[in-house]
């Protein structure tokens, strides 16, 4: 099983990750992304789900018209891990193709 991580390697990977923050009492990162429109919305939770199914780990998430809110936490163990730091990484790069700031 994969460790979580400590609450200072939680918030180094953080500082790192633009636009995520860690859950009020709860072992879990989060972020809302908000797009253009649904299109685009859905088409940022597919291409996840391709990265989710092959790293076999997968977002909890909810998608309302344009806005897809995700919640990282790696439920084999517990709490954060290596796992979310990586899945909110690519996450913010998948974000940024589709809808450059
Ligand atoms: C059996 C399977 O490998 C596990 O249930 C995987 C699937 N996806 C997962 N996703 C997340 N976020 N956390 C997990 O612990 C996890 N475990």
């Amino acid at each position: 099983m994969v460790e979580r991580l400590s609450d200072e390697e939680r918030h180094a990977a953080l500082r790192e990750l633009p636009g995520w923050s860690a859950v009020e009492g709860r072992d879990a990162l989060a972020r809302s992304f908000v797009f253009k429109d649904f299109n685009e919305a859905f088409g940022f939770m597919a291409r996840v789900a391709l990265i989710a199914e092959k790293h076999d780990h997968h977002p909890e998430w909810r998608n309302v018209y344009k806005t897809v809110e995700v919640v990282l936490t790696t439920h084999d163990s517990g709490g954060v891990t290596a796992r979310d730091i990586d899945l909110a990484r690519a996450m913010n790069a998948i974000a940024a193709q589709l809808s450059p700031r």
